[in-house]
């Protein structure tokens, strides 16, 4: 079961879990509920079909890998400050764990920070327009599956992008409440 968790604002390493204290967890309801993020749980080890199926579903037909580690990416420093730099895109940001782990952070209705831990076999959905941020935890390793429909485009745009088409849709869809996906994937009907 993935974790999530509200975070503490303190200054130390981004690659800690900075709970709060006492910790304060959210559900998988509590993530769609709150950001409208959408998660599946895959078998790390044998997930071809499923992943097909939800390509197939969700009309994702782009897909790369991408290994992050200071030995595996070019120009490792840039890119991770780049990816822990609040920011937001244009469409979803679809990522499937394979190897490693780390924690993608993102905004709730209240503008708060909740950071989600990944490891493998999850896969997790970014809304388009939300605020959210990337930082891989001690381990400084992971490996991920992106997906996209039809031809990437990973611009991120940083905050403030509040007056953004984007982010606009996007507050409405969360003022207006998501339909749930993830209370359906607790009753068998996606998993
Ligand atoms: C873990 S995938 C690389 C990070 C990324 O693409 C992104 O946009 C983070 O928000
Ligand atoms: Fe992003």
């Amino acid at each position: 079961m993935v974790r999530a968790w509200y975070m503490n604002d303190t200054n130390e390493d981004q690659r800690l879990e900075h709970q709060l204290s006492p910790p304060k967890f959210l559900s998988l309801d509590d993530l769609f509920t709150t950001a409208g993020i959408l998660y599946w749980k895959l078998d790390p080890k044998n997930y071809d079909s499923k992943l097909e199926e939800i390509k197939k579903e969700r009309g994702y037909n782009y897909m790369d890998v991408i290994q992050i580690s200071p030995d595996k990416l070019h120009n490792y420093e840039e890119k991770i400050k780049m990816f822990f730099a609040e920011h937001l895109h244009s469409d979803e940001e679809i990522r499937f764990v394979t190897e490693g782990s780390g924690y993608f952070d993102a905004r709730d209705n209240e503008d708060k920070w909740v950071r989600i831990e990944v490891t493998p076999g999850d896969l997790i959905i970014l809304p388009a327009g939300i605020y959210h941020r990337f930082t891989l935890d001690s381990k400084n390793y992971i490996r991920v599956i992106r997906l996209f429909v039809g031809e990437p485009v990973w611009t991120p745009h940083t905050r403030p992008a509040d007056n953004m088409e984007v982010r606009i849709k996007y507050k409405e869809q969360q003022n207006a409440g998501f339909v749930n996906h993830n209370s359906q994937m607790k009753t068998g009907l996606v998993n």
